[in-house]
Formats: structure tokens, sequence, C-alpha cells
């Protein structure tokens, strides 16, 4: 029984994963992964870590964070607890969709999660106070390799549903895009 249904978008490799949920009267069972079902549509294969995130306020931005290579990665981000709006830019330079973004919510009552594919940053706003997200990553976190582009830059124009709430300083003096 296939367990995922995936969906392309407009930007080449970012996909919403639409989960299967069994549901009884105790409640309901999804799948988050699976290797061979993830090999057949030529998403990630190996898991190297999986990251648990945290966030209080709602109207919160985290991001835009990708890693360099040879650590770039592929990121499944899924929302477990509350709702977001998940974010990837195409930072890739040969790529026809580069700078463009898409933005899609996820919430702990729906059944989908975002592939964001090597070269493409994430980020979030959290639509709803104390949001929960698990990361799969198929590189390990390498400080010396992150990266990322600023979450309110003007060029790409990311339209975060809320007011900004609360932005690492970190994420804050992210750099604003100056390449042609
Ligand atoms: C990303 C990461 C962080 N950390 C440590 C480093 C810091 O001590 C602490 C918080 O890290 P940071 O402020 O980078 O966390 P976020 O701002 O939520 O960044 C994450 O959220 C954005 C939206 C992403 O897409 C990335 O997966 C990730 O960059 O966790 C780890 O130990 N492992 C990790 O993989």
């Amino acid at each position: 029984m296939t367990r995922f249904t995936i969906v392309e978008t407009r930007i080449a490799g970012v996909r919403i994963v639409e989960r299967l949920r069994l549901a009884d009267a105790r409640g309901s069972f999804a799948r988050l992964f699976c290797r061979d079902e993830f090999a057949a549509f030529g998403g990630p294969t190996v898991l190297s870590q999986i990251n648990h995130s945290v966030t209080r306020a709602a109207g919160t931005v985290r991001g835009m964070h990708l890693q360099r290579a040879p650590w770039s990665e592929t990121k499944l981000v899924s929302c477990l607890r509350g709702e977001i709006f998940d974010v990837a830019v195409d930072l890739r330079p040969d790529s026809p969709t580069r700078f463009q973004w898409v933005g899609v919510e996820l919430a702990e009552d729906g059944d989908r999660s975002l592939l964001i594919p090597q070269g493409c940053a994430h980020g979030f706003q959290t639509l709803t106070d104390d949001c929960g997200l698990v990361y799969l990553h198929d590189q390990p976190h390498t400080p010396a390799a992150e990266t990322g582009v600023n979450p309110l830059d003007p060029r790409l124009a990311i339209a975060w549903p809320r007011p900004v709430a609360a932005l690492s300083d970190r994420d804050r003096a992210l750099p604003f895009l100056t390449a042609p």
C-alpha cells in the first residue's frame, strides 16, 4: 500500500509529500519517511540526522538556511504540533527558478511535509503558538558549512502571512541577495 503522494511544485525538487493517515477508533497512524518509496520518486534514501524544533510564539520566523557543498542537504520538514507557513527558496545558480520561492501550510492535523532539495534554503513562520517541527536530514549538521539568505530580503519578497514577531539575531544578520 503506497503511503505517500508526491506533489511537484514550480521549483524542481521542492515537493509536497502527502502522507496516508491510517485511522481507527483509537486515533491514527502515519509514516513520515520510507526509504523504498522515497527512492521510487528520487527522494532522499539516507537519513543522517533527525531534528526536533519547538517555537513558542506565533509569528516567529526561522530561516532562510541551507548548508554549502559538500554538506548540501535534503530536508524533509513535518509540523507535528501547531501550524506553520513553510518556505523553500531556490538558490541554485543554474536553476530557471533561481530566487523564486514556494510556501505551503503544514499543520499537526494535516498530512503533509515539505521536501527541500540541495541548493534550496528553508525557513518558516509559525501561525500558532507552540509549534513543533521534525526535520529529516540526509547530511550531518556542519556549522562551518551553514549559510543562508535574509528572510526579509525584498528581492525574494516572501509573503509571510503574519507580521514577523520574532527573529534570531543570526537570522536578522543574514545577507541580502546581491547577485544579478
Ligand atoms: C540546524 C541545527 C542546529 N543545531 C543546534 C545549533 C544551535 O545551538 C541550536 C539552534 O540552531 P539554529 O538557531 O540554527 O536553529 P534554527 O534557527 O531553528 O535553524 C533550523 O531551522 C531552519 C529553518 C532550517 O531549515 C534548518 O534545519 C535549521 O537551520 O541547535 C544542531 O545541533 N543541529 C542542527 O542540525
